[in-house]
């Protein structure tokens, strides 16, 4: 768990962080979101002391990060920059080793953490241990760079626009993936983006800040329906919020009773996919499968768009 308490940063007579307590839960992920300049980043740094804050402090599982040495919380915090920061003059292993090396593990446990953490990410390591930086696509070294940060199996990991330099497809498949790994391992994440598409698909909740100041911090559903200001409002996007709220809930709770013609969703499916499949088919209903495939019920259009509303 990691406790913010009333961190504040400035630069001479500039507040670029005013302020801001949040706590991120063990095992979720928080994204920190806003306009340019917002402070985002620096808040984020201030979480490894790569920036030193003016006031406040931050817990660590109720540890002040004040109390433990630079290079000690470094290793346990992992960090993953836009541009990923590979060396380029060392092998993928190599990089993926950075931490580990630096605690003075022995080579064995080092190089079967590369190996696991290979597999994880889905490099294989026969193909892709000795290749250099410059040899990867983009969406490799983005990989690369979040087994990095993971090497050292660190209980938070902090993300500075992680995914900014990918492109859509591979994008959304590297956020997809951070979310299966992050909670296969129990990780507690905080990312930064400018991205609201990035903040509802990641955020278990949602730091939203603007001018220094951390204007609300509450799940992606509470944003939606009841955005603190105006400015929370305008950011999440007027006309997508109907769209943004469904693709937050499952067709599990849109569920009716009865039988319908033609292919199956999944209740675990989104009701924003399951709405797209019902226009693109042409159909009022469609039958529902549990992952099992078994039929358990159906989601009509018209029910769908009651879950779409704001009105509670
Ligand atoms: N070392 C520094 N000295 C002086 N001002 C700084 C320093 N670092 C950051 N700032 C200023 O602090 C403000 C917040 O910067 P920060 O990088 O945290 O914003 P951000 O929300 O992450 O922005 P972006 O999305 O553009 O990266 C900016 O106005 C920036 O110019």
């Amino acid at each position: 768990m990691i406790e913010i308490e009333h961190l504040t940063k400035r630069y001479g007579d500039t507040i670029v962080v005013d302020d801001v307590s949040l706590r991120v839960d063990e095992g979720t992920i928080t994204v920190v979101v806003g306009t340019s300049g917002a402070g985002k980043s620096t808040l984020l740094r201030m979480i490894n002391r790569l920036v030193e804050p003016s006031e406040g402090r931050v817990l660590i599982d109720g540890q002040d990060t004040m109390a433990i040495p630079e290079d000690q919380l470094r290793h346990r915090i992992g960090y993953v920059i836009q541009g990923y920061g590979l060396f380029p003059h060392r092998t993928v292993a190599e990089n993926i080793a950075t931490v580990p090396r630096l605690l003075g593990w022995d080579k064995r446990k080092s190089a079967a953490r590369v190996e696991e953490l290979l597999d994880l990410f889905q490099l294989d390591p026969v193909e892709f241990a000795k290749k250099f930086p410059h040899e990867l696509s983009g969406g490799q070294q983005q990989r690369v760079g979040v087994a990095r940060a993971l090497a050292a199996k660190p209980a938070v990991l902090l993300m500075d626009e992680p995914f900014g330099a990918l492109d859509p497809v591979i994008r959304s498949k590297a956020q997809d993936d951070l979310v299966a790994i992050q909670r296969r391992l129990g990780t507690t994440v905080v990312l930064v983006t400018h991205d609201m598409n990035e903040a509802f698909q990641l955020g278990d909740r949602i730091a939203v800040m603007d001018q220094a100041r951390l204007l609300q911090y509450a799940t992606p559903a509470e944003l939606l329906t009841r955005p603190a200001e105006a400015f929370v409002e305008q950011l999440v996007g007027t006309a997508e919020r109907p769209f943004r709220l469904l693709s937050l809930l499952k067709v599990r709770e849109a569920l009716e009773p009865g039988a319908a013609e033609g292919e199956p969703v999944l209740v675990t499916d989104s009701l924003r996919d399951a709405l797209s499949r019902l226009i693109w088919s042409g159909r009022e209903t469609l039958p529902v499968a549990d992952t099992s495939g078994a039929l358990v019920g159906r989601v009509s259009v018209q029910g769908i768009v009651a879950h779409g509303r704001s009105v509670p």
